[in-house]
């Protein structure tokens, strides 16, 4: 399988497959409504309002990698722009997602690379703190290792630690055709309601 495949079932399949692990429990506004994405983690933990790191991450984003941003208390303040974004598109980056703010949002939409971010927010960031690049960071609840799988989507995003993408391959495949079959016998309109036996229990 592959990382496009976890991408198409979604978040909130992947997290449901995966017993409700690994959800990034945090609301991001996607700027590219409609996109699904997956891929390697390649994160940087900024210092405090300050987004020296995420210059220092470009350097090292390869083709198809999300790039995680966060910084010790994330607040509305941006740390990526078009010119950042634009560094990262060029590098191949699959996705970026910001625990924190992005401006420039019609240049990211224009440039097509998805975003998916907490805040709006013009307040510029810093370059006086390095952070750290290609470290664990914990977002939402989460941690991510660099590596990880990120999935992203309409819904949220969701993380897969690298040694459990193939069980949860597995494990999405077998969600997805479990969830195939229900929705035919719901379309066909038979009630969970009954099938699940909630309607004999709940009869007085
Ligand atoms: O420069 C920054 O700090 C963020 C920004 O607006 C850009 O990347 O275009
Ligand atoms: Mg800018």
């Amino acid at each position: 399988m592959s990382t496009g495949e976890l991408a198409a079932a979604g978040v909130a399949t992947v997290y449901e497959a995966r017993g409700r692990l690994g959800l990034i429990d945090e609301s991001f506004e996607p700027l590219l409504p409609g996109r699904a994405v997956a891929g390697p983690a390649r994160t940087a933990l900024c210092g405090q309002d300050d987004n020296r790191a995420v210059h220092e991450v470009m350097t090292h984003v390869r083709p198809g990698e999300v790039v995680v941003l966060t910084m010790p208390e994330p607040r509305p303040v941006a740390l990526l722009g078009d010119l950042l974004a634009t560094q990262a598109r060029a590098r191949g980056a699959a996705a970026v997602l910001v625990d924190a703010a992005v401006r420039d949002v019609a240049d990211l939409r224009e440039l097509g690379l998805p975003v998916w971010t907490r805040w709006r927010r013009v307040r510029g960031a810093g370059k006086d703190f390095r952070g750290a690049v290609n470290v664990p960071v914990t977002i939402g609840g989460a941690t991510i290792e660099p590596g990880d799988l990120v999935v992203l989507d309409d819904d949220g995003a969701a993380v897969v630690p690298a040694a459990d993408l193939d069980a949860t391959v597995r494990a999405v495949r077998e969600r997805l055709a479990k969830e195939a079959g229900l929705r035919k016998r719901w379309r066909s309109g038979e009630l969970s309601y009954d099938v699940y036996g909630m309607r004999a229990q709940d009869a007085p």
